[in-house]
């Protein structure tokens, strides 16, 4: 049995993250890997209910110190009862959105880098992904597609402002700067099986 692998991909909204996660998991598949798809926050029963306890309501629902406990809550539930048995079983698991989501919006609300991680390191045990890939597009082009596919619906994290999402792609530049071995940047513009190319070829390496 070859060696499970652990991958996210990250990036803002509507940058796509969902579509490209589907579409990777649907190339390793042909190449004949075992593919858990899954997404945070969420993943597990337990987090799952966490989701909807942090996508519904009011912007200022949570305070920043309470949401920031809620996704390393959920974040703690999916690594120990699905990321880690399914990897430790030779899966490749495919995660839409993990800790560098936090490190990113959680961030951009005030909360200290050094505490996520080091949430991260209790609930998680600082599990990091073999990879991640960061998808990039030119600013308020991810809004675009976000907006066409919701019709102007947004969740409390998406309706925040054009200030907010700036920090959180800023420090999404930064953790890709500050550790480039693990995390690729792939230009997301273009037709889907172009990105989905970019990915597979980020992965390349990792590949048996
Ligand atoms: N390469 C592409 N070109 C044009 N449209 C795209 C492309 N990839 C995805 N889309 C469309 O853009 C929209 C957003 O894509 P998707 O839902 O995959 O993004 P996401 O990053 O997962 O979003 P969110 O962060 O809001 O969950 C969808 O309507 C999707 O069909
Ligand atoms: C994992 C994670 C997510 N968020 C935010 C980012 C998005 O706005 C939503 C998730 O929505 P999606 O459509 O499922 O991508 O939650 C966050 O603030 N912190 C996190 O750790």
């Amino acid at each position: 049995m070859s060696a499970g692998r652990f991958l996210t991909l990250e990036g803002g909204e509507g940058v796509g993250k969902s579509t490209q996660a589907r579409a990777l998991a649907a190339a390793l598949e042909t190449r004949g890997i075992h593919v858990v798809l899954t997404r945070e926050p969420g993943g597990s029963e337990g987090a799952e209910a966490i989701r909807d306890l942090l996508m519904q309501g009011d912007v200022r629902r949570w305070s920043a110190h309470a949401e920031a406990l809620l996704f390393a809550a959920a974040r703690a539930d999916h690594v120990e009862k699905r990321i880690r048995p399914m990897v430790d079983a030779g899966s490749w698991v495919i995660c839409d959105r993990f800790i560098d989501s936090t490190r990113a919006y959680q961030g951009a609300q005030g909360i200290d880098d050094a505490a996520i991680l080091a949430l991260h390191g209790f609930g998680s045990r600082g599990l990091l992904p073999d990879r991640t890939l960061l998808l990039t597009l030119p600013d308020g082009e991810g809004d675009r597609r976000a907006q066409a596919r919701d019709g102007g619906a947004a969740d409390r994290f998406a309706a925040r402002d054009d200030g907010f999402h700036r920090s959180v792609a800023a420090t999404f530049d930064r953790i890709a700067r500050d550790e480039a071995d693990r995390v690729r940047r792939i230009d997301a513009s273009g037709r889907v099986e172009q990105v989905t190319q970019r990915l597979i070829d980020a992965i390349a390496d990792l590949l048996p």
